[in-house]
């Protein structure tokens, strides 16, 4: 067996880097422009963002038509795609809807729009996302990924379908935990009291039983808890400044 030498970079994942914020306006303001240092192009010193160049997935999706009440895409057209003209919709990956009605047909071919998206890249064994935005529901999901389901022990499918979500609606997909773990920067994003005690347990157990714990990705990857103090009030988790 090769010794390994002192300076290897280490392959353990590194912890997970709490920040928390007065209110949920301080919190977007700071996310903003965490966004836009991650994903913009520093010009003379003024960060840009390069709309042209996004690729924008979901990390899960319900299997509802995407003007429904229910969809992802919707609300997140509704907040920002349809304010942002040079966001083109064809940089935007949404479900194919004439596949509804198979779940399993429809998480595959979500799963090659991200291979053809990553293909030809050095990663293309794993999409590597530059930024993965999450949220993390009281119970500890996140993406479509629910405590104690089988989900959790998906290894191999970068997308899955799930037909008995704990959370309506039933059907939808997501991005399986490999993707997560490969990810450069995935952040959560948290508000309201409600999470309190989750979040605790997220950053405080050993056993990382819950989904939102099993966040942790691989070197050279981080995790970000970004958080209205509310929801970080149960945490004794140590707390880092906020530096951009
Ligand atoms: O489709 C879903 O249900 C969501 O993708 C889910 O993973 C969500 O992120 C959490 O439930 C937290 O939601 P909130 O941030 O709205 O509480």
């Amino acid at each position: 067996m090769a010794p390994i030498a002192p300076n290897a970079p280490s392959t353990q994942p590194a912890d997970p880097i709490l920040v928390s914020f007065p209110d949920q306006d301080e919190l977007s303001k700071h996310l903003a422009d965490f966004v836009i240092k991650i994903l913009g192009k520093n010009i003379i010193g003024r960060p840009e963002v390069r709309w042209d160049k996004w690729q924008v997935f979901f990390a899960d999706e319900r299997l509802v038509p995407l003007d429904h009440e229910d969809s992802n895409f919707r609300l997140c057209n509704d907040e920002l795609f349809s304010k942002v003209p040079e966001l083109k919709r064809s940089q935007i990956h949404t479900i194919d809807v004439s596949q509804l009605d198979d779940a399993e047909e429809l998480s595959d071919e979500y799963e090659k729009q991200l291979r053809d998206a990553f293909a030809g890249k050095e990663s293309v064994r794993h999409p590597v996302f530059d930024l993965i935005l999450l949220g993390m529901g009281p119970d500890g999901h996140t993406c479509s990924l629910f405590p104690g389901h089988e989900l959790l022990a998906e290894r191999t499918r970068w997308v899955a379908p799930i037909e008995d979500s704990p959370k309506l609606p039933l059907r939808r997909i997501t991005l399986t935990l490999p993707v997560l773990e490969k990810a450069h920067r995935v952040v959560f994003v948290l508000s309201g009291k409600e999470k309190a005690p989750t979040l605790a347990k997220v950053l405080e157990d050993e056993t990382k039983s819950l989904p939102a714990s099993r966040v942790r990705p691989t070197p050279p990857g981080d995790v970000y808890f970004l958080c209205t103090d509310d929801s970080a009030s149960e945490t004794k988790y140590k707390r880092t400044e906020w530096k951009l």
